[in-house]
């Protein structure tokens, strides 16, 4: 595909999908007019079964993501915060059709996409794309900048909403470099080109999953800002998946909370972070060290001191406030070094 042939047949907003994609047949009568919601989650559910030679509890059951049921409206930067394991990955692949709920629905722009033929999947890739933590590992070190936006595209028959030359300008890489290999770029440079790929077929959701923990620290905010642009310039819902509550804090205007599986608290993100009512989430900013000495100006050890004795005013028992509250900040939650601190 050369540059010129700027595709612009895919479906403006609030359009209905285009013939074969979802919402044909049955489920037309019930697509979505426009883009109020743009990403439901009903009842979702996730297990997997740990492999018999797994060497902690072989053949066990896991319940990744416990029956979450959540509304992303359209236009909004809804961030999702955790600890490892908390089931973030899992509940992202089963909003980017990666991975399929084991119960429970996920609609985006009021069509399930479960359960759905390859041309039909094809709709989603159009109007849902993800941009990953590690730009290396993400982008094919064989394949010239050019080719790597618009390659996937070609393959599976989408059309592009903007050329290459266009995106490579909006995310700030010069347009020589189409012709050049992964290899010769920095690694914020290189999260530039992935922004760019996701850009190309014109989406309406944006599904970013830790895509500045792989980078140095001095390039975090470039990137991040960058993510800021593109969201309004190309009018995007992003869901922005982070470990890392100061990042969240900076980008995202929605937030909701993840722990062992469950969402446990979701709101705006400034209410949630001034004001958090779930003491998970109480402990999971007292470990911020430098959030939490923000938010209370005290160290985090402090704060985790005064989260737990808050929770026993409240009465919640011994077993649970151990549960919640880390006496000792996790060295990996957030970066000690935030850009916009
Ligand atoms: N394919 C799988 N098979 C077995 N267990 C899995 C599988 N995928 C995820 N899990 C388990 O599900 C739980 C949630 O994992 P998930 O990767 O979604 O968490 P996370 O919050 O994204 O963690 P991280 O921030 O480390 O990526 C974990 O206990 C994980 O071990």
């Amino acid at each position: 595909m050369s540059d010129e042939d700027t595709a612009h047949d895919a479906p403006g907003r609030g359009e209905s999908p285009q013939p074969g994609a979802l919402g044909e047949g049955e489920n037309a009568q019930h697509a979505a007019p426009g883009r109020e919601v743009a990403i439901s989650l009903r009842g979702v559910h996730r297990e997997f079964r740990r492999p018999r030679t797994s060497l902690t509890r072989p053949g066990a059951v896991v319940h990744a993501v416990r029956d979450v049921s959540l509304e992303i409206p359209a236009g909004v930067r809804f961030g999702l915060v955790g600890e490892s394991g908390s089931g973030k990955t899992t509940l992202l692949k089963m909003i980017s059709g990666l991975d399929h709920p084991t119960s429970g629905e996920v609609l985006i722009e009021g069509q399930p996409i479960h359960g759905r033929s390859q041309r039909q999947l094809k709709w989603l890739r159009r109007r849902l794309q993800l941009v990953f933590q590690d730009p290396m590992s993400s982008l094919d070190p064989r394949m010239r900048v050019r080719e790597i936006i618009a390659e996937p595209l070609v393959a599976q028959g989408i059309p592009r909403g903007s050329t290459v030359d266009e995106l490579l300008e909006r995310v700030g890489l010069p347009a020589d470099s189409a012709r050049r290999f992964p290899h010769q770029f920095s690694g914020g440079q290189r999260q530039r080109i992935s922004v760019a790929r996701a850009l190309a077929p014109d989406p309406h959701i944006l599904i970013a999953d830790e895509p500045v923990s792989a980078l140095d620290v001095s390039v975090r905010a470039q990137v991040l800002n960058l993510i800021d642009e593109v969201v309004d310039g190309f009018d995007l819902t992003l869901v922005f998946v982070s470990h890392d509550l100061s990042v969240v804090r900076h980008v995202c205007e929605q937030v909701a909370v993840m722990r062992a599986g469950q969402i446990v608290e979701v709101g705006p993100t400034e209410q949630l972070y001034e004001d958090p009512q779930h003491p998970y989430t109480r402990q999971l900013l007292a470990s911020v060290p430098r959030l939490g000495a923000a938010l209370a100006g005290r160290s985090a050890a402090e704060l985790a001191a005064r989260t737990r004795a808050a929770l026993q005013a409240e009465g919640v028992g011994e077993d649970e406030v151990d549960a919640v509250v880390d006496d000792e900040p996790r060295p990996t939650l957030p970066s000690e070094e935030d850009p916009h601190a």
